[in-house]
């Protein structure tokens, strides 16, 4: 199936000047398969009798994600020795430079013909695509794999909420959800001496060069690259997604993914893992309805949320006015709980439960949904101020989540607050915002979660 025309943005204009190589510059889409951006760099080199080369650019911690830290370039390293070997089994070179992504792309662009890149939402992402296509001095492509619909298809403004979305979602979603055939590459960069800044094949060693926090640990629960995301998904259909539909507002269940890590850093496709979930032979319509649900209309919900509101790290900017307002009259409310953020992020609270699903955070990078949600409406509870409490929760969910910074962390912490939600009765501190108390936690077996914590932080040793 060819790539839709959606997809496609033409950056910088003009015909390819003479080069001795397309490059593309992998920033979103860390995968060599189901990735458009690559088979589009493929079919030019093809076009133009030249092979491929895949910069990619990689800053030593906090340069640019002040909260990234070991846990996060540990899986972002795995990913790209899965990447650098995908690439060269298909006659694809790949070059890592230790610089920004743009500086990487206009460092490797001087001999390309054609500069290609993919396409992330968040401001920084934009920044460097923009640096990219001012310096580069030829034509720039860029090619949209990382979500089902293309963002600018999916809406052209800021939605409201999911009710808005869906129905723009399901009418233009069909032609999307096509595979994308892996095509043969006719020149074979072989003959091209480039040499990496850091060689990603031994990732572990890699990640011991790089200065960067090392206060937050790799997890063993959790192995990066696009093998791995193939092998979890093949796993899920075929066992717990059966489950989905029926008990996926079940922490202690098992029954959802574990993608979003893979997601987040590009290693697996949104179309790949919707195109798998119909294919699927375990499940029900119930549990394909609410796998996509989440996939593609959460998911691209979050995008459209930071697509089109520059100011979504910001409570004042990413809450909504009647939330915030809601929230402002409750402002002088006593908290029934005041806790620091350092009592937050070492889970020193009077909850038990709160205090496992902050251990499973903090030791395993990752957390449930609905415990997400109990999280991160507590944080709002037991902080002073409900600006403070924005802040806390952004910067926890993004230094210990593998999936944090990514469009659903910023979307789902300003849901905490308001966001894509509507006004619910008042109540204190929380005012006219949705709360979530006690009640949250008899909806499924808490005895079981607290097993279940206690055995995965166990096993990170
Ligand atoms: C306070 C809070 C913070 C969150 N922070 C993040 C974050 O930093 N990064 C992140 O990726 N997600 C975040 N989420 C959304 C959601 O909790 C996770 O995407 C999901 O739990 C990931 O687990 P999974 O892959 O097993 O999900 P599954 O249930 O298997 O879902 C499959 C995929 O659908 C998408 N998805 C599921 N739930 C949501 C949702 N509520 N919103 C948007 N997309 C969704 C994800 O891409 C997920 O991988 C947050 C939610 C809350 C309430």
């Amino acid at each position: 199936m060819a790539i839709q025309a959606e997809r496609i943005r033409v950056l910088a204009g003009g015909e390819p000047r003479p080069g001795a190589y397309v490059l593309y510059l992998m920033q979103q889409a860390m995968r060599s398969r189901h990735n458009p951006a690559l088979e589009y760099a493929i079919a030019e080199g093809n076009r133009l009798g030249l092979p491929v080369v895949v910069g990619f650019g990689l800053l030593d911690g906090g340069a640019h994600f002040p909260e990234a830290n070991a846990r996060h370039y540990a899986f972002l390293l795995e990913g790209l020795a899965d990447v650098a070997a995908g690439l060269a089994r298909r006659g694809v070179a790949f070059a890592l430079r230790r610089a920004s992504p743009a500086e990487a792309a206009l460092a490797l662009g001087g001999e390309a013909a054609l500069l290609v890149l993919d396409r992330g939402y968040l401001t920084i992402q934009k920044r460097w695509y923009a640096e990219i296509a001012r310096g580069f001095g030829g034509r720039v492509v860029q090619v949209e794999g990382d979500v089902v619909v293309p963002v600018e298809v999916a809406s052209a403004k800021h939605e409201f909420a999911a009710r808005t979305l869906r129905p723009k979602l399901q009418r233009a979603w069909e032609p999307y959800l096509a595979p994308l055939r892996a095509r043969p590459v006719k020149h074979a960069a072989g003959g091209l001496a480039l040499e990496s800044d850091l060689d990603v094949s031994d990732p572990a060693a890699a990640l011991a060069r790089m200065t960067l926090d090392r206060s937050v640990a790799p997890v063993r629960r959790f192995r990066g690259g696009e093998a791995a995301a193939h092998h979890r998904l093949a796993a899920y259909l075929a066992g717990p997604f059966a489950q989905y539909g029926t008990v996926r507002g079940r922490p202690e269940a098992g029954a959802a993914s574990h993608l979003s890590p893979y997601l987040h850093f590009g290693q697996i496709s949104p179309v790949a893992v919707a195109l798998a979930v119909r294919a699927a032979k375990t499940g029900g319509p119930e549990d394909r309805a609410s796998f996509l649900e989440e996939l593609i209309i959460r998911r691209e919900l979050a995008v459209n949320h930071v697509h089109t509101n520059p100011a979504y790290d910001t409570y004042e900017g990413a809450v909504p006015d009647w939330a915030r307002k809601a929230l402002a009259e409750h402002a002088g409310d006593p908290r029934p709980y005041d806790y620091d953020e350092a009592a937050l992020a070492e889970g020193r609270t009077h909850d038990v439960h709160w205090n496992a699903a902050m251990r499973e955070m903090r030791v395993t990078g990752y957390m449930h949904n609905h415990m997400r949600m109990y999280w991160g409406k507590k944080i709002l509870e037991w902080s002073p101020a409900p600006d403070e409490a924005f802040r806390r929760a952004l910067r926890l969910n993004n230094r210990y989540f593998l999936d944090g910074r990514d469009p659903n962390s910023f979307t789902n912490v300003a849901w905490l607050f308001g966001l894509h939600d509507r006004p619910w009765g008042r109540r204190e501190v929380f005012g006219t915002v949705r709360y979530l108390g006690a009640n949250t936690l008899k909806k499924f077996d808490a005895a079981a979660y607290l097993r279940a914590v206690e055995a995965l932080c166990e096993a990170e040793g």
